[in-house]
């Protein structure tokens, strides 16, 4: 398979300068074909100044138009066969499965937002009609939508190489927002981003679209992506990556001379809350079932269960009885790079030799860049003396927290940072008491389920995934789901502006006949 690792701008192959880099096969270590050479100063200026010039005319395209530039990013990257799903598996390590899952995901996702699109919900239209008459003053005509918000910098992710890359969530919503898209590829995983990125670019010609909409830019390294953020043109940003990372750039974001929000999704150990009565019942099978959820894609998910809840009792020791069992069984997977795995490692052997906890599992040992599966466990008194037993080992390692009592147990989720998720395992008995502990699980994180586990998140219209900080940057939103192109949007008010110069869909014609509200109702 070849393919062109140059840079994608204005609808142009644009090679970058400097020393050639190449992606590195994950399970081998060995260079993969063909040579990157990262974006230049000048080539990310001239991506923005696309970006910009492009911003009015794209977000002003019709609806059916910008719906069907979605459904051709989609179709074309199918179109990109197993090739894609080949190289996807070289650069990440990751099986066959998982990556023909994640494509449908991320075609899905597309398709999603091309519907969310001509549907027109999202434009959150609304007329207040004038009253002259009214006293003891006449009310102005006031009519809104909600426009894009300009430019916005993608980073791809290194776990979901394509659902959260190139033409992941932040992309297909900015793009369905109505905004040009500039992706800062992931250089774990160049290859992929260059034929995805292809996909892209190919839609926006066949649609005829300005050649500004779309730019994908290669590094190793952080300059390019930097520069990119502070660039006066970029209004907005999607990262999913490492805390460092994120907050890095919303520092950046925040010190510009025009701060722009920044939508980062970053570190988050998802509490397993395992409530007495469930665990009574069947603390071994969802021992079992835990174990599934912590080892799939070599728990490099967000989402990923890295913390157990419960009250100390039989019930938890059939719990640990059953993944104690299970784990042995895992084989160690090989893990996305070679950064992650080694700080995996490090997470790891920072438990190891933490006194107050004990290694109660793990999976079978792996060579080279393999994650090796791993359970610990603490009490509850060491894990509130310690908050480094809360942060996030990247990777299929987990804590069990065995708490005295349920006062204790809601402590310890006081005591927590944000989080995307919270699972609880519960039985119609529990009800009770779990009733108790949802305000602080409403405080703390964005997804709140029952009897199941975060891994595997449903891209539909009812999803958060988000959080507040540190799980995401900004907890009153989300990066999965159609409510994630709310980022992207801004409302604007036109005050007794005459019908002439209206947008089309506040006219009293309103001839699409988008939904809108009027006086509210
Ligand atoms: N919570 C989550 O969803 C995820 C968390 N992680 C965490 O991140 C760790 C590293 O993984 P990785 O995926 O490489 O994440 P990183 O945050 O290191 O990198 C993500 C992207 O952001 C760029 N970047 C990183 N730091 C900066 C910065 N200071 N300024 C500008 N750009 C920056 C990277 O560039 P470049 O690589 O070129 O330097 C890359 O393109 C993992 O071990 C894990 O702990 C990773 C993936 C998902
Ligand atoms: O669990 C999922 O499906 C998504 C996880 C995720 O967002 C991530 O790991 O970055």
């Amino acid at each position: 398979m070849t393919f062109s690792s140059d840079n994608l701008i204005g609808g142009e192959r644009v090679p970058g300068a400097g020393a050639p880099w190449r992606a590195v096969e994950a399970a081998t270590g060995s260079a993969l074909e063909p040579a990157f050479a990262s974006a230049t100063a000048e080539q990310a200026e001239r991506a923005c100044a696309l970006a910009a010039e492009a911003f009015d005319t794209y977000r002003e395209t019709p609806l059916q138009a910008r719906a069907d530039f979605l459904d051709a990013i989609a179709r074309n990257i199918l179109d990109l066969g197993d090739d894609l799903v080949t190289r996807c598996m070289a650069e990440t390590g990751l099986p066959r499965p998982r990556i023909e899952g994640e494509r449908g995901r991320t075609v899905g996702q597309l398709r999603m937002f091309a519907e969310v699109v001509r549907r027109g919900a999202f434009l959150g239209l609304r007329v207040d009609p004038a009253q002259p008459e009214r006293k003891p003053l006449p009310r102005p005509d006031l009519r809104l939508r909600r426009i894009a918000v300009g430019p916005v910098l993608v980073f791809g992710a290194s776990n979901f190489p394509l659902a959260f890359s190139v033409a992941g969530g932040d992309t297909a919503s900015a793009l369905a927002a109505g905004c040009p898209v500039i992706v800062k590829a992931h250089p774990a995983h160049p290859g992929t981003s260059a034929l995805v990125g292809g996909a892209i670019q190919r839609a926006v010609a066949e649609c005829g679209l300005p050649a500004g909409v779309f730019a994908l830019l290669f590094e190793e390294g952080i300059a390019i992506g930097q520069r990119l953020a502070a660039d006066p043109r970029v209004a907005a940003i999607g990262f999913t990556g490492s805390r460092r990372g994120g907050t890095a750039l919303m520092q950046i974001a925040a010190t510009r001379a025009t701060p722009i929000p920044v939508y980062a999704e970053m570190s988050s150990i998802n509490p397993v809350v395992l409530m007495p009565a469930a665990l009574q019942a069947r603390g071994a099978e969802i021992g079992k079932a835990f174990v599934a959820s912590l080892t799939l894609g070599s728990g490099q998910f967000c989402t990923n269960p890295g913390l157990v809840l419960a009250v100390d009792g039989p019930g938890l020791d059939a719990f640990l009885a059953a993944a104690s069992e299970a784990l042995p069984n895992v084989a160690a997977a090989t893990m996305l790079t070679p950064g992650i795995h080694k700080a995996y490692c490090e997470g790891v052997a920072a438990l190891e030799s933490n006194p107050a906890v004990e290694r109660v599992a793990q999976g079978q040992e792996g060579t080279g860049q393999q994650g090796q599966p791993v359970l610990f466990a603490t009490t509850g008194a060491a894990f509130r003396a310690d908050h480094r037993l809360g942060e996030e080992v990247f990777g299929a390692a987990s804590l069990v927290v065995r708490c005295a009592d349920t006062n204790e147990l809601r402590a310890v989720l006081e005591g927590l940072e944000g989080q995307l998720t919270a699972a609880l395992h519960m039985d119609p008995s529990d009800h009770v008491e779990t009733r108790g502990l949802l305000p602080v699980l409403e405080r703390k994180v964005g997804r709140i389920l029952v009897n199941g586990f975060g891994t595997g998140v449903e891209v539909g219209h009812a999803m958060v995934h988000g959080g507040p900080f540190p799980a995401t940057s900004d907890g009153r939103t989300t990066s999965v789901g159609s409510l994630a192109i709310d980022r992207f949007l801004r409302p604007v008010s036109y005050q007794d502006m005459p019908e002439a110069l209206l947008p089309e869909a506040l006219t009293d014609a309103n001839p699409a006949q988008l939904p809108r509200s009027v006086d509210g109702a």
